[in-house]
């Protein structure tokens, strides 16, 4: 069987908080599963569900057919990133790693394995609560990465990494999922995601807003739209314009176009004698879908206006 983590209907309540409500989704090996939604939806509640650290109040979280309690050496079958901080101050990192693996029947040698992939092999020997929390996150991924397992959860993996940090841990989701494992990272940044992730799980105050492939999404959030680069904006907003598109500025010499295909965008330009020197089709960033398609479902809205930047300036 193709190991899986399927959320069924699950739900949970603290006192006057329902945390979780009637969350269902699936996370499929060989993916990147992207579990976002604002602060408060209801991410972390979620995978400690999966993990067995709190109980549902109805549903339930199986990992390879199991309830994650029932699993024999469940390092061997999900390895996870919840809170990296969560460490003995006064352990070393790599008995830190010791101590797991021995409670999980694993061998020394894993523990080096892991050091050199995470790249703390050289910080290893010293003490975790002298650690950067980029060097805790890492730790902490050492320790998901223990068991080889096929199934990962990382909680907001990307916090507190540098940019060299970001890219490495992008690459390393990836390459899990190539060898066929079910990743599931949770973040509420789209940014994070865009360049990992092969499917969404979008939630808000606990109910799954999307569950949806990252192509399929952006491709509905491009609506058909086109970029144009033109030295003469105005006039080319003017003809696309009457003839029914709706044009949006986008930069000193870019408009995206909506409501005509390319072609026909092309024609009218060539038309007018309006010289453009490129024509191509408009990808919607990540973030700007996820706007779309949350809006309404924010636990927390900031004060000022949001939406997506390429409706500014908009000519209709
Ligand atoms: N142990 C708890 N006791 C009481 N309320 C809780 C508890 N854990 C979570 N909550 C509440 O449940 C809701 C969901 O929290 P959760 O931490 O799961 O969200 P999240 O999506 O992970 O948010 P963030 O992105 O901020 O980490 C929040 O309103 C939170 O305050």
């Amino acid at each position: 069987m193709d190991p899986t983590i399927e959320v069924r209907g699950l739900r949970k309540r603290y006192r006057t908080t329902v945390a979780v409500d009637g969350l269902s989704f699936t996370v499929r090996a060989g993916e990147v599963t992207g579990f976002v939604g604002p602060n408060g939806a209801g991410k972390s509640t979620t995978m400690r569900l999966i993990l067995g650290l709190d109980s549902p109040d109805e549903g339930e979280a199986l990992v390879n057919g199991h309830p994650y309690r029932r699993l024999r050496t469940p390092l061997t079958q999900v390895g996870a990133l919840l809170d990296a901080a969560a460490l003995h101050p006064g352990r070393r990192g790599r008995d830190h790693l010791l101590w797991l693996a021995q409670s999980n029947g694993l061998g020394k040698r894993r523990v080096s394995e892991v050091l050199d992939q995470v790249g703390l092999a050289s910080a290893a020997r010293r003490r975790a609560g002298g650690y950067s929390l980029g060097m805790q996150q890492r730790l902490g991924i050492a320790a998901a990465l223990l068991g080889d397992p096929p199934i990962l959860l990382f909680d907001e993996p990307v916090n507190g990494l540098d940019p060299d940090g970001i890219v490495w841990i992008r690459g390393l989701m990836r390459s899990l999922a190539a060898e066929g494992r079910a990743v599931l990272v949770s973040s509420h940044l789209m940014g994070e995601l865009e360049e990992t992730a092969d499917r969404l799980v979008a939630i808000g105050r606990g109910r799954v807003v999307a569950d949806t492939s990252v192509a399929e999404l952006l491709a509905a959030a491009s609506k058909g739209r086109v970029e144009v680069t033109t030295a003469r904006r105005a006039d080319a907003t003017r003809v696309l314009a009457n003839a029914g598109a709706t044009v949006a500025v986008a930069g000193p010499e870019t408009v995206i176009v909506e409501g005509l295909p390319g072609d026909r965008v092309s024609a009218l330009l060539t038309e007018a004698a309006i010289p453009f020197s490129e024509l191509r089709r408009h990808r919607a960033s990540l973030e700007a879908a996820y706007m779309d398609l949350t809006r309404g479902a924010v636990e927390f809205a900031p004060d000022a206006p949001g939406g997506a930047p390429e409706t500014e300036g908009s000519v209709r």
